[in-house]
């Protein structure tokens, strides 16, 4: 029975976080998550929705497949909503959002592996916390087309207030980032960030999870 991740080990994983399901990929799945795991991601996230998303065995053969690449690559594999193909995939963790299944009895369910609770307020991340969730995703930071119900733009400032507010868990912004924003980002307080587009259009997938890798780590060494 294994312990739940340290917060030092979860802020690694969280650096360069990418969140991707056929939907968003102009190229293959595969060869998109091969480049990005070369390009130095840290973490991948399934989030197989919206129109034209894979249902069924097709969408279960690509999360194992995109699974095993990060088995090898030796960085984490999320699962997004879906609590049920990440226990039946034995995935890393699951990623979940104010709108899905609670967290504490997702927490229940998926025993210490990896929970990832969406909040866009304080309150919201401190319920999050108390039920059990080892990072927060914060966000939209940015206008965002990866997600149409997202939540009104919250600018990098949410990120300072809840730091502010005394929120010390590992947390990562995601919405509309680019390499461009990351060190607003994380000098606003995030862990990391969690791309969509910014890697999955990308002309040259390595080289843009690559550069997102050195803003992070780059603005992190100097707040
Ligand atoms: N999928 C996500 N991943 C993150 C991450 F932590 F990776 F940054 N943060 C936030 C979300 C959004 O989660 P949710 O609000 O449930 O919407 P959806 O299920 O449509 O993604
Ligand atoms: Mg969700």
């Amino acid at each position: 029975m294994s312990a739940r991740i340290l917060p030092e080990m979860m802020c690694q994983h969280l650096q360069v976080y990418l969140v991707l399901g056929s939907v968003n990929c102009l190229a293959e799945p595969g060869r998109i998550v091969q480049e990005a795991l070369a390009g130095g991601t840290t973490m991948v996230q399934f989030r197989e929705k919206g129109r034209g998303a894979l249902t069924g065995a097709p969408r279960i053969e690509l999360a194992r497949r995109l699974q095993e690449q990060c088995r090898r690559a030796g960085v984490p594999f999320i699962v997004n909503d879906d609590v049920e193909l990440a226990l039946e995939l034995d995935a890393d963790g699951v990623h979940i959002g104010q709108d899905d299944e609670s967290s504490d009895s997702v927490r229940e369910r998926i025993g210490n592996r990896i929970l990832g609770v969406s909040a866009h307020t304080i309150e919201e991340a401190r319920r999050a916390i108390l039920q059990g969730a080892d990072y927060l995703g914060v966000g939209p930071i940015y206008p965002t087309l990866s997600k149409d119900d997202a939540h009104a733009v919250q600018g990098p400032v949410i990120l300072y207030e809840l730091r502010k507010a005394g929120i010390d868990v590992p947390i990562v912004g995601i919405g509309g980032i680019t390499a461009d924003r990351v060190e607003e980002v994380i000098r606003a307080g995030a862990d990391g960030v969690a791309v969509i587009s910014a890697v999955t259009q990308a002309e040259r997938i390595q080289a843009a999870a690559e550069k997102l890798k050195k803003k992070v780590v780059l603005s992190i060494k100097h707040p």
